[in-house]
């Protein structure tokens, strides 16, 4: 659609014509372009996907079919893989992030190994109250991290404090271990607040590389901003399913949804 002088902006237009569902595609082409984030054959999960547009560049930087690798995206809306620059590798599942327990997210994953590279651009319903927006912004953020990483303890006090104001909320989970294979990445959405650099430190406690980047397809009136973080060592597969400990098996919510959607992003 447009931005927010009613005009169609540069990014829609070329999304328009370059046949992606929304403008947001710019950002993920913009991440990988500067991180090499996807590489071909990379097992690839999208939490807050549609409605689409990720999932296009991330199946566009799979390479050929025969590569293999697999992009599963989640959403709390029924999305419907696009035609358009997406294969069989994609697919998607209706769920609420908040509530997907990892051991349900890893057994999404080729051979239940875990995802070589998280991407989460979740945002809630922006209602205008910035500090409301942030907070669930970082509540959303932690918990693609601790998806991601699994249990998270910190050593210092601001990041001890930082787990404290969101993780308590967001960790209904007691399985321990993360489904970011090792030597993986992981990209998440916030809105800026005073939590970032808290967040920030926190991540470089379990990191090696933690970067911030505002990607020029963002709305100028907007207040979100990416960090790519990358895991220490070679990839390597996070453990099986069936490698951890039997745990209660939680209700089965989790749908697979194809609808027509379109979105403004
Ligand atoms: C900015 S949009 C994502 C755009 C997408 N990356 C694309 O390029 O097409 C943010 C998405 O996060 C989703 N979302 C917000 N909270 C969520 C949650 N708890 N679980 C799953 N999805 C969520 C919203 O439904 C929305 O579709």
């Amino acid at each position: 659609m447009s931005g927010a002088g009613g005009t169609a902006d540069f990014f829609y237009r070329e999304a328009q014509r370059l046949g992606y569902v929304a403008r947001s595609a710019f950002k993920l082409i913009q991440i990988q372009k500067q991180h090499k984030l996807i590489a071909p054959g990379a097992a690839v999960l999208d939490l807050g996907c549609a409605p689409g547009a990720w999932l296009q560049v991330a199946c566009q930087n799979l390479g050929p079919l025969e590569k293999g690798g697999v992009i599963v995206g989640v959403d709390v809306k029924k999305v419907k893989v696009p035609s358009a620059h997406c294969d069989s590798r994609v697919r998607t599942v209706c769920a609420d992030v908040m509530a997907l327990m990892k051991q349900q997210a890893r057994a999404m994953s080729p051979q239940e190994r875990g995802f070589s590279v998280i991407l989460s651009d979740m945002c809630p319903v922006v209602s205008g109250i910035t500090t409301k927006d942030a907070a669930i912004s970082c509540e959303l953020g932690m918990r693609a991290l601790s998806l991601a990483v699994g249990k998270m303890k910190a050593k210092d006090s601001d990041c001890i404090a930082i787990l404290e104001k969101f993780q308590s909320s967001t960790e209904p989970d007691p399985d321990e271990d993360g489904i970011l294979r090792r030597g993986g990445s992981l990209v998440i959405k916030f809105l800026e607040n005073e939590d970032i650099p808290g967040f920030g430190k926190f991540c470089k406690e379990k990191f090696k590389k933690v970067s911030l980047l505002r990607p020029k397809a963002t709305r100028s009136s907007s207040r979100e901003i990416f960090m790519e973080l990358r895991t220490v060592g070679l990839q390597r597969e996070a453990p099986k399913c069936s490698d951890l400990k039997a745990q209660a098996q939680p209700a089965a919510f989790v749908r697979v949804w194809h609808r027509e959607s379109a979105a403004e992003l």
